[in-house]
């Protein structure tokens, strides 16, 4: 490959040996927005996170990162960890007790000489909404604020590459749904690549833009996080939290019953929106398998708002008794999960014309 394409890219072959467990992996990741690394308990997430910081060696390795070479082994050449300008975010903040919030965040910014910062501490402190927590000392914070502490004080060294190990892992639901958002907000504020570990398909869907799934120390498929979401041949498409994410646009808002239409490319989508949503605003929906069912003609006497007009793409079994369907609507792949029992009462097979009724869509953001 081109040098050029390498450098807006972030390069990571490790091999990492452990008595009953191998990591071989060759990641091809792009150099900005968020990559998720995803996979079961043991697979290998953070075994990778810790060989491109340069915590374990990995060997042989390669880890290139948007053209800086942090490791090559046919070059001889060996970044130390501090020189690869990273951030690094774990499950539990590790601040420092008796510094304040801002003693916290100044610290990350004066490990950054000048000339290399890009993330002011303003934005850092703006992004992550901590103003008025800068006198607090880290005792006086809550979880889901420490965790935003530890984020401005990785940003403050403007990393060239965050790595965050489940974030939200070690916060209750409330105060993950509190932190999730600031999340999105980086993504979409800054330019610094994430690699995000975690084995929650729910933030993966609704933050990662490409995935990495990895299973016992291997790559079972690297890709855009939509197109692996819908593939019946891997996990992701299976189970409880199986679902479809979708991109649209807002083409107006009905005030009257709190109900915005949605242009995607499959046709349009109607959802209860309490908030006014503008005409053209993006947006970003996530459909969840178990909230489509099938039938072969249009009901017209439903309570069921969204019925599209789809063809049936494979099917797979999912769990005993269930199937899991993919489908198209229009070029949109959407997945459905339906009783084996119904499936054989539609007689469903690849090709097919149904109806995909869809019964909630969660707006992402
Ligand atoms: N320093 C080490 N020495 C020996 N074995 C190790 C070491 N570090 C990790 N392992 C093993 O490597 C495997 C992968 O561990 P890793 O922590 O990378 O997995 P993970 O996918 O992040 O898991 P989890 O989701 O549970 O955090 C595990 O079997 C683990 O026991």
């Amino acid at each position: 490959m081109a040098a050029g394409a390498e450098s807006a890219q972030i390069i990571a072959q490790l091999r990492l040996a452990y008595p009953g467990f191998t990591l071989d992996v060759d990641l091809r990741l792009p150099g900005r927005g968020v990559t998720a690394l995803f996979g079961p308990s043991g697979c290998g997430k953070t075994s990778c996170l810790r060989a491109i910081a340069g915590l374990v060696r990995a060997q042989p390795g390669r880890v290139l990162v948007n053209g800086d070479i942090w490791q090559d082994d046919a070059l001889r050449i060996w970044r130390a960890t501090h020189q690869r300008g990273l951030g690094y975010v774990f499950q539990e903040a590790s601040l420092f007790e008796h510094l304040s919030v801002r003693g916290n965040i100044a610290y990350g910014l004066r490990r950054t000489a000048p000339a290399r910062r890009r993330v002011a501490l303003e934005q850092a402190v703006e992004l992550l909404g901590i103003g008025p927590l800068m006198e607090r000392r880290p005792q006086a914070l809550s979880g889901g604020e420490r965790q935003r502490v530890a984020l401005a004080r990785a940003l403050a060294t403007s990393p060239r590459l965050l790595l965050m190990d489940e974030p939200l892992a070690a916060l209750d639901a409330p105060r993950k749904a509190e932190l999730l958002p600031y999340l999105e907000r980086l993504q979409r504020g800054l330019d610094i690549p994430v690699l995000y570990v975690s084995h929650a398909l729910d933030e993966v869907a609704r933050l990662a833009g490409h995935l990495v799934l990895l299973q016992a120390g291997r790559v079972l498929a690297q890709g855009r996080t939509e197109e692996l979401l819908v593939r019946l041949d891997l996990p992701l498409a299976h189970g409880d939290a199986a679902a479809t994410v979708i991109e649209g646009r807002v083409l107006r808002h009905d005030a009257q019953d709190h109900i915005a239409t949605v242009a995607f490319a499959g046709g349009q989508l109607l959802l209860v929106s309490p908030a006014a949503r503008a005409a053209g605003a993006p947006i970003r929906l996530r459909v969840q398998a178990r909230d489509v069912s099938l039938a072969l003609a249009a009901a017209r006497e439903s309570s069921i708002l969204n019925i599209l007009p789809a063809t049936v793409v494979a099917l797979a079994q999912d769990s005993p008794g269930q199937h899991m369907v993919a489908l198209d609507v229009g070029p949109t792949r959407l997945l459905a999960r339906v009783t084996q029992r119904s499936a054989q009462a539609l007689a469903l097979a690849p090709g097919q014309s149904v109806f995909a009724q869809i019964k909630g869509i969660a707006v992402i953001d």
